[in-house]
C-alpha cells in the first residue's frame, strides 16, 4: 500500500466522509457527474467510496483498453455488484467471474454470432409489425390522426416480447396481457427497483463489498422492501418457465429437433461439452434470466431513446426516411415484403443513426470491476498530478474499485470530435476510420462494452434497434411534448428515460404520434 498509492491522483471534492462520491455519480441525472469530471480532470479522477477510500474514476481509452481487454480477468467484478447481477440474474454470466466466467461464455458465445442473429431477424419484424399495429388502431380511433403516446408502455413488453421468442422461441404474450406473471416481473425491473436510489441504499450498497458474499445474497433474499419483493416476484416467475423451457428443449434434442434460438443452441452447444466444462441445471436457467434482465430493458430504452432524438430532430427523421422509402422500392420491386439485414446494412444513415444514438445515449452508463493485484494503467493522455507531475500512467493498488464511464468514453472529443456533446448521426457518415485504441466492440462505441466481457448480444441488438427503427419510422412520425422539457436521463443500473417530478409514474417517454406522410 505504500508503495503503491493514489494520493497523488486528483479528482473532485467528496460530498462527506459517509457518502464519498457516490451521490452525486448515483442521484443525479445518468452520466452527469461524469462529464464534469471528464472537462475537470481529464481521463482519469480520484473518487471516494464511504469513509474516505480512494477508488478510480476512468474515462481514458488506452487505460480502459487495458481493464477490459489487455488485463481483464485482473479486473474482475465488484462482489457489491456481482450480488445485483446474482438478484436479476441468479448465478448466470453477468454473476460468472474468473474460470467459471470463462467456461459459461465459451458455452454461450454459438449462440451469438452474426448468422445466429440475423436468423432471428423475422421475430424483431414481427414485434415491430404489433407495435405498428397497435398504435394504429390508436391514431386511427383519435380525431385529428395524432395520439401523445407514452412510447415505451408498448415498446417494453413489446421488445421482452421479442426477446423471448428470438433467446427461447416461447411466447410470452406480455403485449396482449400486461398482467401476466412474467409480464409483471419484468416490467421495469431495473428501473422499479434501482431508480432514484437513497443516499442509505446507495451507503449500503457500497458498504456490501466488506461482506462475504453469501451475506450479502441471503440478505437480499430475506429482507423486506418493494424492490427485493419485485425481484424475488421476478425470479420465482423466470424459474418456473425457465425450468419447462429448459426440459423442452433439452427432450427436443434428444429427438434432434434443434430450432434456432438462442437457448437451443447454448442446449446443442452445452451437450457436446465434457462433464467438467458443461454448465449444470441451475446454471442453464441462470443463463435464460441473465438473457432476460441483459437483452431487454436495455434494448426498449435505446429504442425509446431513438425515437426521441428523431422527435428532437426532424431532419433527420426526414432523411431516415427517405432511405427507408428508397429501400422499400428496391424491395418491394424484388418481390419482397420485408427488409433483409443486407438491405439494412446498405442503408448509411440508418447505420449512422442507430450508432450515434448508441453513443449519445449508452443504456448502461457504468460498468464497475476491481484491481486484483498492485498494477499500472497506460493513459492516452497525460495527467498532472496533485504534486505538479505530468505522468503516462497510474499505478493502481490491488483491491482499489475503479468506476468505467462508458458514457464519458463516447463523449471524448479527441475520440469522437470536438461537438461530442452534439448529437449528430452525421460523424459516422464522415468519419469511418478509427481515432485511439480499439476499446469498444461495436463501431469502438463503448455502449456493448469491450473485451473479455463485452455485451454477448450485441449483433442481436444492433438488428433489433434496426428493424423497429425501420418499421416505425416507415409508418409514423414522432414529435415532441410539452412535458419532455422536463425529461431526465434516471441512473437506474441502465439508463432510463422519467419525467422530472413525476418520479412515481416510472418511465415516461410521452411523444406525439401520428401516421408518417407517404407520397406513393
Ligand atoms: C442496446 C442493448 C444492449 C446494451 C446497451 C447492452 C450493454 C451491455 C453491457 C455494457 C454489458 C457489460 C456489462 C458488464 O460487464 O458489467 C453487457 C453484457 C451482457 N449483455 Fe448486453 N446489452 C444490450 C443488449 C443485450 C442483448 C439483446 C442480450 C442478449 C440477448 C445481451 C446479453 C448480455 C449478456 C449475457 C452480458 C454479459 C456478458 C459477460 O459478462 O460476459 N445484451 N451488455
Amino acid at each position: 500500500r505504500k508503495r503503491v498509492s493514489l494520493a497523488d491522483i486528483p479528482g473532485p471534492q467528496p460530498e462527506s466522509f459517509l457518502m464519498g462520491s457516490l451521490a452525486e455519480l448515483h442521484q443525479e441525472q445518468a452520466a452527469e457527474a461524469d462529464f464534469r469530471y471528464q472537462a475537470e480532470f481529464g481521463g482519469v479522477a480520484k473518487i471516494k467510496a464511504p469513509f474516505g477510500v480512494d477508488m478510480l474514476w476512468i474515462c481514458d481509452p488506452k487505460a480502459l483498453q487495458y481493464i477490459y481487454q489487455t488485463s481483464g480477468y485482473n479486473f474482475p467484478k465488484q462482489p457489491e455488484r456481482r450480488v445485483l447481477s446474482g438478484l436479476l440474474g441468479d448465478h448466470g454470466l453477468t454473476w460468472a467471474d474468473g474460470e467459471t466466467h470463462r467456461r459459461q461464455r465459451k458455452v454461450m458465445l454459438p449462440a451469438f454470432g452474426s448468422p445466429e442473429a440475423k436468423a432471428l431477424l423475422p421475430v424483431f419484424e414481427h414485434y415491430a409489425e404489433q407495435v405498428t399495429l397497435k398504435w394504429r388502431d390508436i391514431i386511427e380511433g383519435s380525431p385529428d390522426q395524432r395520439a401523445v403516446l407514452n412510447v415505451i408502455k408498448l415498446i417494453a413488453p413489446a421488445t421482452l416480447d421479442a426477446i423471448g421468442e428470438a433467446a427461447f422461441d416461447y411466447k410470452l404474450g406480455c403485449m396482449d396481457n400486461a398482467e401476466n406473471e412474467l409480464a409483471r416481473g419484468y416490467n421495469s425491473l431495473a428501473a422499479g427497483i434501482f431508480s432514484s436510489p437513497s443516499k442509505s441504499k446507495l451507503f449500503w450498497t457500497s458498504v456490501a463489498h466488506y461482506m462475504p458474499m453469501g451475506i450479502s445474497e441471503w440478505l437480499y433474499a430475506n429482507l423486506p422492501g418493494k424492490g427485493l419483493d419485485k425481484a424475488r416476484q421476478n425470479r420465482r416467475a423466470a424459474h418456473r418457465i425457465a425450468r419447462e423451457l429448459l426440459d423442452l428443449k433439452s427432450e427436443a434434442l434428444l429427438h434432434s429437433k434443434g430450432s434456432r434460438d438462442v437457448m437451443s443452441i447454448i442446449v446443442r452447444a452445452n451437450a457436446s461439452e465434457n462433464e467438467k466444462t458443461k454448465l449444470a441445471d441451475d446454471e442453464m436457467i441462470a443463463q435464460m434470466r441473465t438473457i432476460m434482465l441483459a437483452g431487454q430493458e436495455t434494448s426498449s430504452n435505446t429504442l425509446s431513446f431513438a425515437l426521441y432524438e428523431l422527435a428532437r430532430h426532424p431532419h433527420y427523421q426526414d432523411r431516415l426516411r427517405e432511405e427507408i422509402r428508397a429501400t422499400e422500392r428496391v424491395v418491394h420491386e424484388r418481390g419482397d415484403s420485408t427488409f433483409t439485414s443486407s438491405d439494412m446494412d446498405g442503408m448509411p444513415f440508418l447505420q449512422a443513426f442507430v450508432r450515434e444514438v448508441l453513443r449519445y445515449h449508452p443504456a448502461v452508463p457504468h460498468n464497475y470491476r476491481q484491481a486484483l493485484k498492485d498494477d499500472v494503467l497506460p493513459l492516452s493522455k497525460p495527467i498532472r498530478t496533485l504534486s505538479g507531475a505530468i505522468v503516462n500512467e497510474v499505478p493502481i493498488p490491488k483491491g482499489t474499485r475503479v468506476t468505467l464511464s462508458i458514457a464519458a468514453y463516447n463523449r471524448e472529443k479527441d475520440i469522437w470530435g470536438e461537438d461530442a456533446h452534439v448529437f449528430n448521426p452525421e460523424r459516422f457518415l464522415e468519419f469511418s476510420g478509427k481515432r485511439g485504441p480499439t476499446v469498444g466492440v461495436f463501431a469502438n462505441i463503448l455502449t456493448f462494452s469491450g473485451g473479455i466481457r463485452a455485451c454477448i448480444g450485441w449483433r442481436l441488438a444492433v438488428l433489433e434497434l434496426q428493424s423497429f427503427l425501420v418499421q416505425l419510422v416507415s409508418n409514423f412520425e414522432f414529435g415532441l411534448t410539452e412535458e419532455l422539457k422536463r425529461l431526465r436521463r434516471e441512473n437506474a443500473l441502465v439508463m432510463v428515460p422519467t419525467l422530472e417530478g413525476e418520479p412515481e409514474k416510472g418511465v415516461q417517454l410521452p411523444l406525439v404520434v401520428s401516421f408518417a406522410p407517404r407520397s406513393d
